[in-house]
């Protein structure tokens, strides 16, 4: 069954333009201006019940903006939604019992009260029953390493330890579909690790579906096999994160450090023929080859044979790039 299908998804705002200078803003007075600012453009897709999917996109593209409309925040200007088989934004009560909603900028806690009482507020506000409250939240609060924190006020936790009880206040209720909105912005390596580690035993244990908003791409390959990417209110790429990879992602990048100094015009004169793009590296006589699938043997053994070398890597292109250069190329095909 699908935790969430959205079919033919529009989402327009009005803005209003207003005119420069002090006649400008006198007729403002008068005659308001408007644009219509289209956020999300007619996107379909569907997530299965067990998924995790990470919806990507550049500032603005419109992530937030759908999952508004996935949580009934906001309604949509035309299309369809059905998560957890209901309409949102109709069958609110029933409907906010079955999702967790974690935005990583806002909080639900209550700033100046112990953790626990923001949790037993929550128990109440979702009718669950002590002995569900004992057995879920239970494992939550260990797996999440949060004991220690409950009986301290909001604001005495740093941004670390409030996320992961942030995350387990989305939780009380054991629902089915998680909606993150950045979790893991401006966390700590360790934190971050901590948290992909526990949404992915959610994930596991419960059967916890999971749609994913991130600009840190360490998050996704983490934890989601696929994504949906979005621009400018479009769906540009639904498919898995290997299969993007794969295509976008093709070649290896070599970094050579050289014990004398080389030029461009000479790395390219060398390696000519072979599709090879070089680019200086941010320590001196260090340069970096991109090279296409198969080519690092010929290249490598291109460079030896010529120049004197200090040392020699060899990596993948990382997702992060391959995400920016798909943004540049301003297309998906496929
Ligand atoms: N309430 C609003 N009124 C007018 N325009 C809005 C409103 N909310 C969002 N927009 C516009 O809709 C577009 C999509 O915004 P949205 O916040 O969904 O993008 P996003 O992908 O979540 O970006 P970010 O990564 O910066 O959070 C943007 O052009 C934004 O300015």
């Amino acid at each position: 069954m699908n935790a969430i299908e959205v079919e033919h998804l529009r989402k327009e705002f009005k803005v209003h333009i207003s005119r420069s200078g002090l006649v400008g803003a006198f007729r403002d007075l008068w005659t308001r201006r408007y644009t219509l600012v289209r956020a999300v453009d007619d996107i379909s897709f569907a997530v299965k019940q067990g998924e995790i999917v990470g919806y990507i996109g550049e500032n603005g593209a419109g992530k937030s903006t759908t999952i508004k409309m996935l949580t009934g925040i906001l309604t949509p200007t035309s299309g369809r939604i059905v998560v957890n088989g209901m309409n949102p934004h109709k069958e609110r009560e029933k409907f906010v019992r079955t999702i967790g909603v974690v935005f990583g900028q806002r909080s639900q806690l209550w700033w100046d009260i112990a953790v626990q009482e923001s949790f037993r507020l929550l128990k109440k506000v979702y009718r669950v029953s002590d002995e569900q409250y004992r057995r879920h939240m239970g494992e939550v609060i260990e797996m999440l390493e949060i004991g220690p924190l409950l009986d301290k006020p909001v604001r005495k936790l740093s941004l670390g330890q409030r996320m992961r009880c942030e995350l387990a206040a989305a939780l009380i209720h054991n629902p089915p579909l998680l909606f993150l909105d950045e979790p893991t912005i401006g966390l700590d390596v360790l934190v971050k690790l901590n948290i992909r580690q526990f949404l992915k035993q959610l994930n596991e244990r419960y059967g916890t579906t999971i749609l994913l908003t991130t600009h840190d791409m360490s998050d996704i390959e983490a934890l989601c096999e696929r994504v949906i990417m979005l621009d400018e209110g479009k769906i540009i790429y639904d498919g898995s994160l290997e299969r993007l990879k794969e295509r976008w992602g093709q070649g290896k990048r070599v970094a050579f450090t050289f014990a004398e100094a080389v030029t461009a015009a000479f790395l390219q004169q060398l390696t000519e023929g072979l599709g090879v793009a070089w680019k200086k590296g941010e320590q001196s006589n260090v340069w970096v080859a991109h090279v296409p699938p198969g080519g690092v043997p010929e290249v490598v053994s291109r460079v030896a044979a010529r120049c004197a070398l200090q040392d020699i890597r060899i990596h993948e292109v990382p997702t992060e790039e391959i995400v920016r250069n798909i943004y540049e190329e301003g297309a998906v095909r496929g």
